[in-house]
């Protein structure tokens, strides 16, 4: 269970956010600027907000009391991954592993993200998914307890993010994740959990907005609020269909 109930001014920013969260994704959307990064950065201990953060049994910040952020068992992956362009795969996930608080099995990890055949290669010649499933291997490897993502699809194009949401759902089953996106199909396919944010706030709106959206993607996404399971038709159906 994570618990977290900040609050506090940051520039202009005025944030004041009560959540709890159980296992698995949660995502986290809202208009660009209302405060969804930095909210992640303040439970990361990245910023400096008053209140409480609490993750499984261990309590990160309360009163006065807060853990540094190398303290905290907590695993970020960002839009664009902080990989070490200098090194291998292999090199990259080694700093993790330092890291490693809580003993994170490497073997199962790597298996998870699919990135065994990766481990040899500079990370500067990996494409964008492949890059995105190291960070996210990395970020695991150190243990967390809980997992930040901040819109880590965001710059992949569509088939790599067809690839990766999978893996992200089996990262979710693992570790409790909250997750950043401002595509509402993406978040569809990951949960039913989102938070919404307005103006450093929780908002009462709708999780999903239409805006902009096709006819095409506002059915799959009808379809998916009444429970069945988007698929493509099959090459069978297809045929049936021009053949009148
Ligand atoms: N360290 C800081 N100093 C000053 N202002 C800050 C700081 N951190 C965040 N802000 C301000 O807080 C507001 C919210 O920023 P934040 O990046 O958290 O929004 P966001 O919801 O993640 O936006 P986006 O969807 O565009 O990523 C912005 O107006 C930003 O300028």
């Amino acid at each position: 269970m994570i618990s977290i109930d900040l609050s506090g001014e940051i520039g202009d920013l005025d944030l004041s956010v009560a959540f709890e969260a159980g296992a698995g994704l949660t995502a986290i959307m809202g208009p660009s600027g209302s405060g969804k990064t930095t909210l992640l950065r303040a439970i990361a201990g990245l910023e400096r907000l008053s209140g409480r953060v609490q993750v499984g049994d261990a309590v990160w910040q309360e009163g006065q009391s807060f853990v540094p952020v190398h303290k905290r068992a907590v695993g970020y992956v960002f839009q664009e991954p902080s990989l070490f362009s200098h090194l291998s795969v292999e090199g990259n996930l080694a700093f993790a592993l330092k890291r490693n608080l809580k003993g994170a099995d490497r073997a199962a990890i790597i298996d998870l993200l699919r990135i065994g055949a990766l481990l040899p290669r500079n990370v500067a010649r990996l494409s964008g998914g492949e890059r995105q499933r190291v960070a996210m291997a990395r970020a695991l490897l150190s243990g967390p307890e809980l997992l930040l993502m901040d819109e880590p699809l965001s710059s992949l194009d569509q088939a790599a993010r067809a690839e990766i949401l999978p893996l992200i759902r089996d990262v979710a089953a693992r570790v409790p994740v909250l997750y950043v996106s401002h595509d509402p199909l993406e978040v569809a396919r990951l949960t039913e959990r989102v938070i919404y944010m307005e103006n450093g706030q929780l908002s009462g709106r709708p999780a999903v907005t239409l805006d902009g959206l096709s006819q095409a993607e506002i059915e799959a996404l009808a379809m998916k609020a009444l429970g069945y399971e988007i698929a493509r038709p099959s090459a069978a159906n297809s045929r049936l269909s021009s053949d009148g």
